[in-house]
Order: C-alpha cells, then sequence, then structure tokens
C-alpha cells in the first residue's frame, strides 16, 4: 500500500486524485493539503492548510507526494518532500528554467517523476507520431491543442513534450510558430502551434501532417480528468521506495 500526500486538494485535478484514490487498493491517502482550507473535506479528506506541509510530511510520513498546482507552489512542495525524504510525482505544467533547475535538485535527494501528461494514450500518441515523423520526413506539421477555459499555461505542457518529440525524431530544431496573422507564409522548416481555450474540455492535442496530396492527423481527446489521476497514482506506486534520481512515465509504463 503506498501512501501519498496530495497537494492542491480542492483544485479540478487535487479532487480528481483524490476521487481515484479512493477506488483503489494499493493506495491510501497520508494528507490532502491546499492553500485556504475554507471547504473543510475533499472526497472525505479532511483539508489541512498548505502553510503546514513540511509539518504533514513529517507527521504523517507519506512514502510519495502527488502534485497538480502550479509551478511556484509545485517546487516549494518539491523542496520540502527533499528535506522529508519523501517522493515527488508531479503533473504540474508551466515551469520555466528556474524551476526545472530546483526539480532537478530535489531529483538528487528523493526520486522525482514529473509528467506533462499521464495518460496511457498520450503516450503511444507520442510514441506514433516519433514513428510517424520519421517515415514523412518531408511532410508539413502543425500542432493543435484546445483546453478548458481555466487553463494557465499555453501552449499546453504535453504541446511543449510532443513539440520536442518533433524535434527528435526529425533531428531537427525546427522554428515553432504560435497562430499567424496577417502576410506570413508558412516556412518550410516550421511547426504550427494553436492554442484553443474553451468550456470544460479535459484536453485535446492534435498532430496534422500534410505533404504528397494527402493528410494524416493522429489526435488523442481526454474524455476524464481520471484519466490523468489514475496515471499519476500508477507513477507514485511504482515510484515509492525507489532510490533518489529522475524518473520518466514511460518507465512506469513498461
Ligand atoms: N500532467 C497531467 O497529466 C496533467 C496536468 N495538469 C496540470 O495540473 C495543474 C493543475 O491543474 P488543475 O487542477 O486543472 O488546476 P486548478 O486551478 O483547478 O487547481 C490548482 C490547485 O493548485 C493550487 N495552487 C495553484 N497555485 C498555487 C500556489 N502558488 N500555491 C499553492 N497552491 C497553489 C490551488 O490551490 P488553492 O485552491 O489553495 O488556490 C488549486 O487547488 C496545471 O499545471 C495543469 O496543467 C492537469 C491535468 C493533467
Ligand atoms: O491543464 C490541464 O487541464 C491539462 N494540462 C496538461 C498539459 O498542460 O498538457 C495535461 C492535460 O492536457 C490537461
Amino acid at each position: 500500500m503506498t501512501a501519498v500526500g496530495v497537494t492542491g486538494a480542492t483544485g479540478t485535478m487535487g479532487r480528481a486524485v483524490l476521487d481515484t484514490a479512493a477506488g483503489r487498493d494499493d493506495t491510501t491517502v497520508a494528507f490532502a493539503t491546499n492553500r485556504d482550507p475554507a471547504a473543510e473535506h475533499v472526497a472525505g479528506h479532511e483539508l489541512r492548510p498548505a502553510v503546514d506541509f513540511p509539518d504533514l510530511l513529517a507527521t504523517h510520513a507519506p512514502d510519495v507526494v502527488v502534485d497538480f498546482t502550479g509551478p511556484e507552489s509545485a517546487v516549494e512542495y518539491a523542496s520540502a518532500c527533499a528535506e522529508a525524504d519523501v517522493g515527488f510525482v508531479t503533473g504540474t505544467t508551466g515551469f520555466d528554467e528556474a524551476h526545472r533547475d530546483v526539480l532537478r535538485g530535489v531529483a538528487d535527494r528523493v526520486p522525482v517523476l514529473r509528467a506533462t501528461n499521464f495518460s496511457r494514450g498520450v503516450h503511444a500518441l507520442a510514441e506514433a507520431l516519433a514513428e510517424t515523423v520519421e517515415t514523412l520526413p518531408d511532410y508539413d506539421i502543425e500542432l493543435t491543442e484546445t483546453h478548458h477555459n481555466r487553463k494557465r499555461d499555453a501552449p499546453s505542457g504535453t504541446a511543449t513534450t510532443l513539440l520536442d518529440r518533433i524535434d527528435d525524431a526529425s533531428g531537427a530544431n525546427h522554428d515553432r510558430t504560435y497562430g499567424r496573422e496577417g502576410e506570413q507564409p508558412r516556412d518550410g522548416d516550421e511547426v504550427g502551434v494553436h492554442v484553443r481555450r474553451a468550456g470544460n474540455v479535459r484536453g485535446e492535442h492534435e498532430v496534422l501532417l500534410a505533404g504528397n496530396d494527402e493528410v494524416l492527423t493522429l489526435t488523442h481527446r481526454a474524455e476524464s480528468r481520471g484519466v490523468f489521476a489514475a496515471g499519476a497514482l500508477d507513477a507514485a506506486v511504482w515510484l515509492a521506495g525507489r532510490d533518489a534520481g529522475w524518473y520518466e512515465f514511460e518507465e512506469v509504463l513498461a
């Protein structure tokens, strides 16, 4: 049984993690925390204020913390985990280079697993994309992502991961063109990136490849946030008890 501490417990993903954990027999919730514990309970768990996070690590001794919050808070939670010798799984997106440096430092001390997307389908999409780009090297590529209207970061973390994957597979650093306006003909070496924010869309990513009078699209659509929560909890169970280091979601799925 893996004991998880859950941050951002009143957030959309924090709630999904707590709901999903309740239906599993390999995880138990050690504590649930968020900044403003005005709501007293989520999924039956008493909310604890985030200022008490270091104390909660000491008193409730989780194996792993599961974090879906914001980049600023995620690095603070990760640093506290490093002090307390607790593993850290984060799905938070929007990290800048300074945040990533902090996370890499934390991984010198405890196991850390960060994934921009905890869905198995997106992992399969990324694999298929790499193979497709290798097979169709001269095709134009355009990526479109759609998310709910509350999302902070753009493009999505998943989109950025897919763009990196395109570069790796093609052995080229494509220019990334974020939308187009006015006279802006396509440059052969660019990848277009298009971001839509609307309603309560859980997350859609489409990569379009065109050339040779044909069009191929690879699309993933998440239909429930439970998909991400389940992947993050799978990662937590897998990470518990491992040595300090940086781990990838692909290793969990292998
Ligand atoms: N990797 C993946 O598979 C997925 C990643 N995500 C990512 O997870 C993150 C959260 O998404 P979502 O749940 O929709 O967002 P929400 O805005 O619904 O929730 C965010 C939560 O994080 C807390 N939070 C935000 N900033 C801070 C801060 N500075 N300090 C402390 N707590 C903070 C909020 O706490 P409070 O209520 O106290 O303000 C809130 O509970 C995003 O980065 C998103 O991109 C989302 C889905 C899947
Ligand atoms: O904010 C979200 O909701 C999501 N964020 C992640 C991202 O930025 O890629 C993953 C998923 O698409 C949902």
